[in-house]
């Protein structure tokens, strides 16, 4: 379980301080699936980051299954069992697909692992896994091979910042039935920031943090009524409905 008590985060600007997020607290249960949305700039990523140790907090603690990580950085976070699939990724130049997915497994895996990691991505494993991890991929390319790093372990916490950014409809729903097989099988629990319905009405509970403060949070069928009427702050969740599923036309599973 993930416990966020007391979450402050201030950053500077200009030489000015400005408080991004103030006193956020919430948990994530064992199995749970806890989604995140609000407004554009509400702190969402930010209260993400600050739990993969990205950045550090000015004030409040964290803590997973009990053992207190407010202190550790990034590494040490993940070797405790958090997995962070972030908004914009990271390329790597001279990295290939494949040595990225045994970097994020912890071991070598085998090419007909990486194609089967790449496939729940929507992704043609053949084509991929010796492509390099720099700028000849595209936006919605480097954004499922970097949700496919996440796939590659099995975390107690698997966190992914706006899956759907970037990603075309047939590719979102593969997406989306991978995050339900998760979801079903309840071996970690799952901390998603998402405007899109589809995703959010998957969730157990929804959290709305906006201007840096958790404005709601509360079970699906509760928090969903005032969320479907935008009530929760402009909430954009309605934008994006989920397309028709569809397969990679793959052959190398
Ligand atoms: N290091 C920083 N320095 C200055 N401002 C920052 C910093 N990090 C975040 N912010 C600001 O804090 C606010 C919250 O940003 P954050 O990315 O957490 O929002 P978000 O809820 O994830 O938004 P979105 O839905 O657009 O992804 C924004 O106004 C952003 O510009």
């Amino acid at each position: 379980m993930l416990k966020v008590e007391h979450l402050s985060y201030e950053a500077e600007e200009n030489g000015i301080r400005r408080r991004i997020l103030s006193d956020v607290s919430f948990t994530v249960e064992d199995g749970e699936m806890l989604v995140v949305t609000g407004p554009n700039g509400g702190g969402k990523s930010t209260a993400a980051n600050l739990i993969m140790g990205i950045e550090t907090p000015s004030q409040g603690r964290i803590w997973l299954d009990g053992r207190e990580i407010t202190d550790m950085s990034i590494d040490e976070r993940a070797i405790e069992g958090i997995g962070f699939a972030f908004q914009q990724p990271p390329r790597f130049k001279g990295l290939t697909v494949s040595r990225l997915l045994s970097l994020a497994a912890g071991r070598e895996l085998a090419g007909k692992e990486c194609c089967s990691l790449l496939k729940a991505v929507g992704l043609c494993g053949k084509e991929y896994k010796d492509r390099e991890v720099d700028n000849t991929l595209s936006g919605g390319e480097m954004k499922r091979i970097e949700i496919a790093t996440v796939f590659a372990k099995k975390h107690k916490l698997s966190i992914f910042d706006e899956p759907e950014a970037g990603i075309d409809l047939w590719s979102f729903s593969m997406l989306i039935k991978q995050f339900e097989k998760m979801h079903r099988e309840k071996k970690e629990s799952i901390l998603l920031i998402s405007h899109q319905e589809r995703i959010i009405r998957m969730a157990d509970r929804i959290m709305v943090i906006k201007d840096g403060a958790v404005q709601k949070i509360g079970k699906k069928e509760e928090m969903l009524p005032s969320l479907m009427i935008g009530d929760a702050g402009s909430c954009t969740c309605m934008q994006h409905r989920g397309g028709a599923g569809n397969e990679t036309g793959c052959s190398d599973e």
